[in-house]
């Protein structure tokens, strides 16, 4: 279960109650007690800022034991994840300071109009003397954030500032989040191509499927620069990183095994090519009415794409019926979607990868003990499939290459490296995925990026390492 940081700030009488009995509440409520700063000391009283872990599900029951508690006055509750939001999360820096007129001159006007009138001469000189050589605009309509659905540009906000944090402290790249207000694919493609001059890169975040992959593919064909939906791709990629290596846990061929993904939205699709550009023989992709079927017509182009490949099953039937025998499960689709019982009808040494955000599909707890390799998208359980393995790396590669697109050779190189960050010594059960903070990620997802962009001719320009 997840737990969260209060500090509760109390005033307590001395004569009434002493800070042992505190703690021990607070213990006995489900809390553990990780620091305390003491705020004021008087004669009769003391006033101090208690910060507690506790599980988000016992949040409540803490704060209310401490306020029953005889001589304890409760000031004020604060959350440090609400804390580290407060102001936003990044801003602008300028690279130099302007000290004075001669600088001034230079960074802004006259000396600028020199600058200005070279990239109107040459545009590929936007690259060298503007931020674009290392910009990525963030884009989101707010419409699928994490699973927590259409929630609005404003409300998506936190994650997109989130993801640029990573961007920057993970690969150095800065990246600027952008929350549209229009659900309308045109109006979407027409805004980001309209701001697309200062961006190296578009990284396209958590927008509803089906509109998300026309928006992608117009973007990708009527820009120049990166377009890359990091839900389908970034979570694909690392989905199939954790698979490669959780089939060498289990000792089971890509080319035999059975795979069933639950939620053919954006990341489910995704997830099934990558799947099948890997080598499985046998897929069934399911959404909420049921799997979809070799042979069968469907009016979601991607889901008669995969109603139209081979290696695609041609049996209906919901969950319940289609996940007996199968080897793995992946979820991409909502919290609680998967059942003990779905587990215990798989076949032996099951692999299942919940991973919706932020409840899984099933609860870790309850599955553990019926599973052989167990991965969500959560970083409080091992094995996190997180697309954050990826998107700062692929984003860091194509920028220093100033490849024009992402391609499947790309992604696919992608996803090998990252698998092969865990060597085969260190590999387990619990560990088939690199941490997001092992120092070798980034590197070697730039590196396979580069390499494969090179490879497949959308590399414009030879990074310095690989001439
Ligand atoms: N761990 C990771 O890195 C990532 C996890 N995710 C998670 O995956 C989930 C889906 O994300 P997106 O694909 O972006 O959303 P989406 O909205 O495009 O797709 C969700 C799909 O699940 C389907 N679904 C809903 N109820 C269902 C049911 N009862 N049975 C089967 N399918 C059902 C929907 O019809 C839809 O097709 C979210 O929870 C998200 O947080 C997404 C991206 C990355
Ligand atoms: C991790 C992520 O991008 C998501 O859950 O939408
Ligand atoms: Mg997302």
């Amino acid at each position: 279960m997840a737990n969260t940081s209060i500090i509760l700030r109390v005033e307590l009488a001395h004569d009434q109650v002493s800070f042992g009995d505190v703690a021990s509440v607070i213990s006995r409520a489900g809390g553990d007690v990780s620091s305390i700063d003491v705020i004021r000391v008087g004669k009769e009283s003391s006033v101090r800022d208690i910060t507690v872990d506790v599980q988000d599900s016992l949040e409540v029951e803490v704060v209310t034991a401490i306020k029953q508690l005889k001589g304890i006055t409760l000031i004020n509750v604060s959350d440090r994840t609400f804390l580290a939001h407060l102001g936003g999360k990044i801003s602008m820096q300028p690279n130099m300071p302007i000290k004075n007129r001669d600088d001034l001159s230079r960074v802004y006007t006259p000396g600028v109009a020199r600058v200005c009138t070279a990239i109107h001469e040459d545009p590929q000189k936007a690259y060298s003397l503007t931020i674009k050589r290392n910009t990525v605009a963030v884009i989101s309509d707010g419409t699928a954030v994490l699973g927590l659905g259409d929630i609005g540009p404003q409300a998506a906000a936190p994650v997109m500032e989130g993801k640029a944090m990573l961007f920057k402290q993970l690969a150095g790249v800065d990246a600027f989040p952008i929350c549209l207000d229009t659900k309308d694919t045109e109006e979407i493609i027409r805004t980001v191509k309209a701001i697309s001059p200062i961006f190296g890169g578009i990284n396209l975040e958590d927008i509803s499927s089906p509109r998300c992959f026309e928006i992608e593919s117009r973007l990708e064909a009527e820009l120049d620069i990166p377009v890359f939906h990091d839900d389908q791709h970034g979570t694909a990629v690392v989905m199939l990183a954790g698979i490669l290596n959780a089939l060498k846990v289990v000792g089971k061929p890509i080319d035999s095994i059975r795979v069933v993904v639950n939620g053919i939205g954006a990341a489910g699709v995704s997830v099934c090519k990558m799947l099948l550009a890997a080598g499985v023989k046998r897929l069934v992709p399911v959404d909420r009415d049921g799997a979809i079927v070799r042979g069968e017509t469907y009016s979601q182009p991607m889901w008669q794409w995969l109603a139209e490949q081979s290696q695609v099953e041609a049996t209906a039937g919901g969950l319940d019926q289609v996940i007996a025998g199968a080897d793995v499960f992946i979820g991409v689709s909502r919290a609680g979607l998967l059942k003990v019982e779905h587990v215990k009808a798989m076949a032996k040494d099951p692999i299942v990868f919940a991973l919706a955000n932020p409840q899984p599909e099933i609860d870790p707890d309850l599955a553990e003990p019926y599973v052989k390799v167990l991965a969500t998208g959560r970083s409080d359980y091992p094995n996190q499939i997180n697309n954050v393995l990826c998107f700062p790396g692929i984003f860091r590669g194509a920028l220093d290459c100033r490849a024009n697109r992402i391609n499947e050779e790309m992604k696919l190189a992608v996803a090998r490296a990252i698998a092969s960050v865990v060597s085969d010594d260190e590999l387990n059960e619990l560990y088939i995925i690199p941490s997001i903070f092992n120092e070798h990620v980034v590197d070697k997802v730039r590196h396979a990026v580069i390499e494969a962009a090179i490879r497949t001719g959308v590399a414009r320009r030879i990074p310095p390492d690989f001439r």
